[in-house]
């Protein structure tokens, strides 16, 4: 064990959240480690630890556990009497060190917990870009893929627990400044009337914070179909999407993607091509180019707009498209679990939302976006795919009721309903049982399942105005 150094002396209190639920968790692998892991970080706070506030191990008990234990941690750190306070307060709170040994459920528990979602809203394009060099950091985040997905691990570089493991015990652990990278998470508002999608209970908390994932369509659809296969593992997914594919269906509805640039790849013999370097580079906006492990790719020009219905609003930076989707995922991580790379542009770090796309596709469409993003995010290529950065976005989901309805076509005027049949057929468009409430769509944020009103405002942005109090470590 490394004796006690100055250095060491600095190291943040330390929680180890684990959850004994995760897929893949390992008893007999784990349970020691925590003890080694917490017995070498307290030989490195002597004086704390009979206060047992250097490191703590705690199990979470149920869903929605972690926060609690999570606050009460930070709340007991900073000498707070009110752990739920936390979220607001944590700027101001001292330095944290919290590792999640579970998989992006626990993850997305543990981020709610510490972040106080503040949406200003997307009228206009925010007027601040976001301060990289914030001086507020006082949560590093660490993570132990025992989940089934393992997003967070995955883009950190852990493919096994045991990488994880390794890495958490060495002694550099948080003195290398290089292994520390801010986690900018997105804030989802959720509209009036959303529900779980498992329970069917009303969502209370409408402001939700992702640092994954948000989808609606053919991706969000597999997650909802598999949550049933979750004892199969990963493959839980592909059997989902065999499922789905066989009774795909288009998503109607209207994208709103604010401070967007759609990408292209820029062939292999050119770097940057003129047309990029001539884009200008406003604060507002993503890179005109973005150099990635895949090729160099480049934004192109606003005028262009991608399909026939869309509009662009330059005032408001603005880019409104029409459906039918297929295939809208918005996230911050690259990979969604080891090898599925569906937006491989994406960084935890950096300040815009990657979007990918696909509209009114066919079988053979989808399934060559999904098997492209198992093959390091190839499918971003494909001339049917849109990939955009965005500072913002807002979904409307329609059903082909509301969609009838709009367009004054197949309405049934006696009832006012409109056609019959959109009761759930698996798209995700579905009437609730309680007719009054009309259809449904599900959404999902992180795995978590949400079930949205017809043409209710689904709005996801990155907050500028708050400093980045989350880093990653690696
Ligand atoms: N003791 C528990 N009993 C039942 N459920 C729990 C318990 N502890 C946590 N949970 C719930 O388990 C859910 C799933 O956990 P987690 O996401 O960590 O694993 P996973 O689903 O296997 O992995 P992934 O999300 O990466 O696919 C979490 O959303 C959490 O609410």
């Amino acid at each position: 064990m490394a004796e006690p150094t100055s250095q060491s002396l600095t190291l943040p209190p330390c929680l180890v959240v684990v959850n004994p639920k995760a897929g893949g968790y390992r008893a007999e692998l784990v349970k020691p480690w925590c003890e080694q892991f917490v017995q070498r970080y307290a030989a490195q706070r002597p004086g704390d630890s009979e206060r047992g506030r250097t490191v703590r191990t705690v199990y979470t008990e149920r869903a929605n556990h972690a926060p609690e234990l999570v606050q009460a941690f930070l709340a007991d750190q900073a000498d707070m009497k009110d752990p739920a306070a936390i979220a607001v307060a944590l700027p101001s709170t001292p330095r944290a060190f919290i590792i999640c040994l579970g998989g992006d459920g626990t993850v997305h528990e543990v981020i709610n917990a510490l972040v106080e979602p503040a949406i200003p809203g997307l009228s206009s394009p925010p007027s601040t870009p976001i301060d990289h060099a914030s001086p507020s950091h006082p949560v590093d985040i660490g993570v132990v893929p025992l989940g089934s997905g393992n997003a967070l691990a995955s883009q950190l570089g852990f493919r096994r627990p045991s990488d994880a493991l390794d890495r958490y015990l060495r002694d550099d652990l948080l003195s290398n400044p290089l292994t520390r990278r801010p986690l900018h998470t997105v804030d989802v508002r959720l509209p009036y009337g959303a529900r779980w999608y498992l329970t069917g209970h009303p969502v209370t908390v409408h402001r939700v914070s992702s640092f994954c994932v948000i989808s609606w369509g053919f991706h969000c659809n597999n997650v909802a179909s598999s949550e049933w296969l979750r004892c199969l593992g990963p493959i839980r997914f592909t059997l989902a999407g065999i499922k789905n594919l066989v009774t795909l269906t288009p998503y109607h509805g209207t994208l709103t993607l604010t401070g967007a640039r759609r990408y292209r790849p820029i062939e292999a013999a050119t770097t940057t091509s003129d047309h990029a370097n001539q884009i200008e580079t406003p604060t507002h906006l993503p890179p005109p180019t973005v150099d990635s492990p895949w090729g160099t790719f480049e934004a192109v020009t606003a005028e262009t707009l991608p399909g026939p219905c869309d509009t662009f609003n330059a005032d408001r930076q603005q880019l409104t498209l029409q459906g039918p989707f297929t295939v809208f995922l918005a996230a911050k991580l690259a990979e969604l679990s080891a090898g599925f790379c569906i937006t491989p542009l994406a960084r935890p770090d950096d300040a815009d939302i990657d979007v990918v796309i696909g509209r009114g596709l066919t079988r053979s469409q989808t399934l060559a976006v999904f098997q492209g993003a198992g093959v390091r995010g190839t499918h971003i290529r494909l001339p049917f795919v849109e990939y955009y950065k965005v500072r913002g976005l807002t979904v409307r989901p329609a059903s082909s009721w509301s969609k009838a309805l709009a367009s004054h076509k197949m309405v049934d005027r006696n009832s006012g309903r409109g056609e019959e049949g959109v009761k759930d057929n698996g798209s995700g468009d579905h009437r609730d049982a309680d007719a009054k409430e009309g259809p449904h769509h599900t959404l999902c944020v992180d795995g978590e399942l949400y079930s949205v009103p017809d043409l209710g405002e689904i709005v996801a942005e990155i907050p500028t105005a708050r400093d980045c109090v989350l880093h990653t470590l690696s």
